[in-house]
């Protein structure tokens, strides 16, 4: 594929995976998809990059264990999935990235910690020193008290929108957004046989929102609304996110090769492309 975005002075970035990538249809846990995302975060800290990983899959791992084919309505519920998710999610990291040698985290937030400045401070002080460490932060919702985020359909806050709020916090170069489609379509592709990719896109309208819509899979929640919302936060603070396809998540050297895979998300300042927003025909 053509390398033609400039991805060499990225140094700090934010991967966010969302359930959909990480689970396989049956409720069970996508090892593969696990162990590859674990070899190719070592493989850029090893190069010298900063790497945070924002993991959504708790309740879908939960759910998972309890053999529930279907997301429980009742947020209780959804919470003590989440509990046993979580849990097993850590020791599936742990264990593939120590295979690495790498060594990571456990950062379970919620939104408004981050409104607080000393609690904000305190984040920042854990994340930076982590960093300084080589250690990769793994970040989710701390869902056992993140009682508004977790009802869907009250609130769409979910760990898109909390993945930009950690790429924006963090000053990371680059935003890199894995879900299950290839990348930010004209419409829904599964709904509509002549949606078409878009690969880069400078700005988020009321247009491309009106595009975006629900979750794909049980597993999945926010859908493309919420990445969308997570997009125009970076571009409002000038940073840069790619949406791709997590099926193989190495697809993140590709990405940091300059290819042109997924979505780019650029402001047109930043942006080699002089054409608006462009589709693939
Ligand atoms: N315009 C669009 N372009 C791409 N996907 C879309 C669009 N509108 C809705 N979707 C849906 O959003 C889904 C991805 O969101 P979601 O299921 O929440 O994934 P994740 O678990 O990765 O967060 C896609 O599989 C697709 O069904
Ligand atoms: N904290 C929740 C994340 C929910 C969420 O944002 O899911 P997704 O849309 O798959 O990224 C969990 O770990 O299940």
């Amino acid at each position: 594929m053509k390398s033609n975005r400039h991805m060499e002075n990225v140094s700090r970035i934010v991967v966010k995976i969302g359930t959909s990538s990480l689970m396989h249809g049956n409720g069970k846990l996508n090892l593969q998809a696990i162990d590859q995302l674990s070899y190719t975060l070592t493989g850029l800290v090893n190069e010298g990059k900063q790497v945070i990983l924002v993991s959504s899959g708790a309740i879908g791992a939960g759910m998972g264990q309890l053999g529930l084919t279907e997301r429980p309505e009742q947020i209780q519920q959804q919470q003590a999935l989440a509990s046993i998710g979580q849990s097993e999610l850590m020791t599936v990291y742990q264990q593939r990235f120590a295979a690495y040698g790498q060594r990571i985290s456990q950062v379970l937030l919620t939104h408004d910690i981050l409104d607080y400045p000393q609690s904000r401070q305190y984040v920042h002080n854990t994340i930076e020193q982590l960093l300084n460490w080589g250690v990769i932060p793994v970040v989710n919702e701390n869902d056992t008290v993140a009682v508004n985020e977790l009802d869907h359909r009250v609130t769409f806050s979910d760990n898109d929108q909390l993945s930009a709020i950690v790429a924006v916090r963090s000053h990371a170069d680059l935003l890199i957004m894995l879900s299950d489609i290839d990348g930010f379509y004209t419409s829904n592709p599964h709904k509509d046989p002549h949606a078409k990719l878009i690969k880069e896109l400078h700005q988020v309208t009321a247009d491309s929102l009106k595009r975006a819509g629900g979750a794909g899979t049980v597993f999945g929640t926010g859908g493309m609304a919420t990445k969308l919302t997570a997009a125009a936060d970076i571009l409002k603070h000038n940073q840069m996110m790619v949406l791709a396809n997590g099926t193989n998540p190495s697809i993140i050297f590709n990405i940091m090769n300059g290819e042109e895979v997924g979505t780019l998300f650029i402001s047109k300042e930043n942006s080699e492309e002089s054409n608006d927003d462009r589709v693939v025909k």
